[in-house]
């Protein structure tokens, strides 16, 4: 089994990219399937490729590019990460987030994380953004929690509470961001199931999550936001609905990768322009403590 990254192996990271580049990022930005436009709303750009940074991880699925790119939005200094590791891929869990371990020492306080997902509630349309309220970790609970094995206490605590790491304040700024562009009527709230994939989910896998409380299901973005709230930092879940989740075994429609494409590229620019804007309040109003 391949060992956990060592506090000094995440440091060696961000040190090798902070000989690279002046800029010290506050705010980090992971971008789900199709979303990598988010990495457009930045100025003064400088672009990282994965392969370049001893030690980190490389994405290997259509979608997602390899690469950080840093850049101001509304005059903070911020990391998009154009292309995340899934669990499917084959990587360890913890390699998934580790990234963010990096962020962390780069000096990110604030993280906004988002995802392609499947609808699973009825009150979640096509093209929807989910703001997640909260999580169900599948992987986790059964034995693959991104936390497990040796604690570092100088990112966290050894048994950190996974209460409330969706930052309400975060949220509602994103839920006024959209309502200035005229767009609140496609904001939903709900609870976001990670399942491990890539097989998308049986009918019977739909109905059993449902009755356990998920309204969207997806393959990231909770070893990530595990990670992040374990390291103190304030997070923002977006998941957009890119599929409508089939429940139905006798139904003869299916789930595709090119649907999911689709649906992102359809959203893309409206998730740009409430991002940017979110960002405008949350520097007015301090919401991560700079
Ligand atoms: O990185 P995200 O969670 O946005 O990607 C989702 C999960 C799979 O990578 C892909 C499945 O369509 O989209
Ligand atoms: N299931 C899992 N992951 C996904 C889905 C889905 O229906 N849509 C986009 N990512």
């Amino acid at each position: 089994m391949e060992e956990k990254y060592s506090y000094e192996k995440i440091q060696e990271m961000a040190d090798n990219i902070k000989s690279r580049t002046s800029q010290r990022p506050k705010l980090g930005i992971i971008c789900g399937s199709g979303l990598g436009g988010l990495a457009d709303l930045l100025t003064n750009s400088e672009e990282m490729e994965y392969t370049s940074i001893p030690g980190f991880p490389v994405s290997t699925v259509k979608g997602h590019g390899g690469k950080l790119v840093f850049g101001k939005l509304e005059g903070v200094e911020c990391i998009c990460m154009k292309g995340r590791f899934h669990f499917y891929e084959g990587y360890p869990i913890w390699k998934c987030a580790a990234p963010v371990q990096v962020m962390k020492l780069l000096g990110v306080k604030g993280l906004i994380v988002t995802n392609a997902a499947g609808g699973i509630s009825s009150k979640l349309k096509l093209g929807d953004l989910m703001l997640i309220t909260d999580h169900i970790n599948l992987p986790g609970v059964t034995g693959n929690n991104p936390l497990r094995g040796p604690n570092d206490e100088r990112f966290g605590p050894r048994f950190p509470s996974t209460n409330a790491v969706y930052s309400k304040s975060f949220q509602n700024i994103f839920k006024k961001s959209a309502e200035d562009q005229g767009l609140l009527p496609i904001i939903k709230e709900g609870t976001y199931l990670m399942s491990s994939g890539p097989t998308y989910e049986s009918p019977a896998e739909l109905n059993w999550f449902k009755t356990i409380g998920a309204d969207a299901v997806g393959m990231s973005t909770v070893p990530e936001t595990v990670v992040a709230s374990w390291c103190g930092m304030v997070v923002l879940g977006i998941s957009l609905i890119t599929n409508i989740c089939i429940l139905d075994v006798e139904s003869t429609e299916e789930p595709t990768a090119e649907e999911v494409y689709e649906t992102a590229k359809m959203r893309s620019k409206n998730l740009q322009n409430i991002v940017r804007l979110t960002e405008k309040s949350a520097v007015e109003q301090n919401v991560w403590n700079i």
